[in-house]
């Protein structure tokens, strides 16, 4: 077996002197664990979907309605997972989707998640709305690779002093995401009252921030409250345009990424503003309540665009037979998110970096015995639509 696969015996391994894994990484069991041991306002903030959670559900019945179809005596002993993706070279087509306040499901926070993609070589998405600032993330991930997703301040000072610092602390690529200028209707935290950021969790990025600081009459210790209320005015209206794309093209010169696209014309949109690449994305579900599952509006714009940019895709990967549907569906590489969240709640750094491992060794042992011995070749026919 490769070696992401070599994890299984790892575990059957330390079976035998008695030992048990962390914990289990089954999708069902790993979400009621993580429900049983997280307060319930986090819980639902991190599982929580918009409105009645139908496109959290769809993004997993969409899965369920592609089957891989396995091939025998291919030569798949030896496999090829990894790729290159906006000039990150990635051990296998995975990354860590960006996940905000990360403190409120364990104190390791972001950098436990940093430590743990670092230790696998792949790439950590940095939130603008982590609890940590950039910076110490930055050291946390060591030689790893990082990227940085961009909640869009309105106020170009503020967002080219952002970008500015994300560059200088080596994050390579930056991710736009354009589908939560505001937050939507999402009645998990309508019922318990809780939204994170207005205990000043998340907030790491803009209180360190000498830009943002400028425009505050007093500093986010002195008065939080203002602090707060200022930031999420600067992060929320729906009047950024494709046009001011190319302000983020000016301020940035590696490689840009829009996510939450799921429209084939939006895909189209992004080619022609120069972008390097786009997720397809609903959010995890957790913005349009009955918006198209993620895997749905995959191969349609995955048609669209062909190669003339990288396609990544989130919304549902829970298992490695999701990371085989998804590629060969027309993604490059995919966003896991809540899984790991999970995983870092039930043992910070450790719980993360269990949670990769299983998911890259049932990914790469589900290549093999599907008979597919490189993903660059994986495409539709590897799969039958039930
Ligand atoms: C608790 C939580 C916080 C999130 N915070 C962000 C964020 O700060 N920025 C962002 O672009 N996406 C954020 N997302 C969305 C994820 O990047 C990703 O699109 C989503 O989790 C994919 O769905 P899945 O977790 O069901 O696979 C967040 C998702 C969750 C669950
Ligand atoms: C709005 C963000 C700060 C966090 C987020 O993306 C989310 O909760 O889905």
């Amino acid at each position: 077996m490769t070696r992401f696969g070599g994890y299984q015996n790892e575990i059957y391994l330390q079976g035998l002197g008695g030992a048990k894994p962390l914990f289990s990484t089954d999708p069902t069991k790993l979400e009621e664990s993580a429900a049983n041991l997280l307060d319930p306002g986090p819980y639902a903030y991190v599982a929580g979907g918009a409105g009645s959670a139908a496109t959290v559900r769809a993004n997993r019945e969409a899965f369920d309605r592609w089957r891989i179809v396995p091939r025998m005596l291919t030569g798949a002993t030896d496999r090829k997972l990894s790729v290159s993706v906006l000039g990150t070279e990635l051990p296998a087509p995975v990354a860590l989707a960006p996940v905000g306040v990360q403190s409120i499901v364990h104190p390791d926070a972001e950098l436990g998640t940093a430590r743990a993609a670092a230790s696998l070589g792949l790439p950590m998405i940095l939130s603008t709305a982590s609890s940590t600032s950039i910076e110490e993330v930055a050291a946390a991930n060591g030689a790893g690779p990082r990227w940085f997703q961009l909640y869009w301040p309105g106020d170009p000072d503020v967002c080219a002093s952002i970008l500015a610092r994300a560059k200088k602390a080596g994050y390579s690529v930056l991710v736009v995401t354009l589908d939560t200028w505001t937050l939507a209707w999402r009645p998990a935290d309508l019922d318990q009252a809780y939204l994170p950021f207005l205990n000043g969790e998340g907030l790491a990025v803009p209180f360190s921030d000498p830009a943002f600081r400028a425009l505050l009459e007093k500093t986010p210790e002195e008065d939080p409250p203002s602090a707060i209320l200022r930031w999420i005015s600067l992060v929320t209206g729906s009047d950024r345009t494709w046009e001011q794309l190319t302000f983020l093209r000016e301020h940035w010169d590696g490689p840009i990424v829009l996510k939450g696209i799921q429209h084939v014309d939006d895909a189209r949109k992004a080619v022609d503003a120069g972008m390097d690449g786009i997720v397809v994305s609903n959010h995890g579900g957790r913005q349009v309540d009955g918006a198209i599952a993620s895997l749905d509006a995959l191969p349609g714009i995955a048609a669209a665009v062909g190669d003339r940019i990288d396609v990544l895709f989130d919304s549902g990967v829970r298992t490695g037979s999701d990371v085989v549907k998804a590629l060969a569906l027309g993604a490059k590489a995919v966003l896991l998110g809540r899984p790991y969240v999970y995983g870092l709640a039930h043992a910070g750094e450790d719980g993360v970096r269990h949670v990769l491992r299983g998911l890259l060794a049932d990914f790469d042992m589900t290549m093999g015995l599907s008979g597919n011995a490189d993903v660059a070749a994986l495409s539709a026919d590897a799969l039958a639509r039930v």
